[in-house]
């Protein structure tokens, strides 16, 4: 029988955190697979095995997880981080990333980007040929004229809706909403400057060349994946 993909997640994350040495300075992702990643650390760090880490959380979930942990987390600042480490939703082979189906994606990308290495955990069923194939790609947009926005991402070609919680539509840690879209077509650099261009857009999902490398873990074991 196959190992269950939270004992897979739990292998990448801590295949992960072998690589934090003590005293770097580290980015916190968000997601169930990230989750073991931040309790990994804390267990190493009560147990003597790392010390003087400093962290910035990509949520608020995450951050309040790291604190109960006894990690030190404070505010983003220009500091680079050593590592960050996180989830992902969809890992083309070139290591290109849809994020955000957890609501991160802003907080995650504002952090992963001033990351000398962004390392990526994961189990294998997250690997595709290219992005697009299982998730959609998340948006975040401004509450605010969404109507309007919607109409231009229509305009774009994106299909797609509004996320949704227990009915209710879902609001990220920044105030925001998230409009899952499907795009045809494979000229993701150019979507991802299109998007950005696109009035009402906070972010995107994409995380194109950021990730170094994956730990992607599989029944038959971990995979590390290098761009
Ligand atoms: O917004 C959430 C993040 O991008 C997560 O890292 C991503 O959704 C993967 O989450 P999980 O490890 O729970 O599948």
């Amino acid at each position: 029988m196959s190992p269950d993909l939270e004992v897979l997640k739990k292998e990448a994350a801590i295949r992960a955190v072998s690589l934090i040495e003590s005293g770097m300075h580290l980015g916190l992702g968000t997601g169930s697979t990230a989750k073991y990643a931040i309790e990994e650390l804390g267990r190493k760090v009560a147990a003597g095995e790392l010390s003087n880490l400093t962290c910035v959380a990509t949520s608020q979930a995450s951050d309040t997880l790291a604190r109960s942990l006894g990690l030190d987390v404070g505010p983003l600042t220009p500091q680079a981080f050593d590592i960050a480490i996180d989830g992902a939703d969809e890992i083309a082979p070139s290591l290109d990333l849809i994020k955000g189906l957890g609501g991160a994606l802003v907080r995650e990308k504002l952090v992963e980007v001033q990351a000398k290495r962004l390392i990526i955990i994961a189990d294998h069923t997250k690997l595709v040929q290219a992005l697009g194939q299982k998730a959609p790609l998340p948006i975040e947009v401004l509450p605010f004229g969404v109507d309007s926005t919607l109409e231009r991402l229509k305009g774009l070609g994106a299909v797609g809706e509004l996320r949704r919680q227990s009915g209710e539509l879902y609001i990220t840690d920044n105030g925001n909403l998230i409009f899952d879209a499907r795009f045809a077509g494979q000229d993701l650099a150019g979507l991802e400057r299109t998007l950005k261009g696109t009035l009402g857009v906070v972010e995107t999902g994409l995380f194109l060349n950021m990730a170094e490398r994956a730990f992607v873990a599989a029944p038959e074991g971990v995979r590390e994946v290098v761009r």
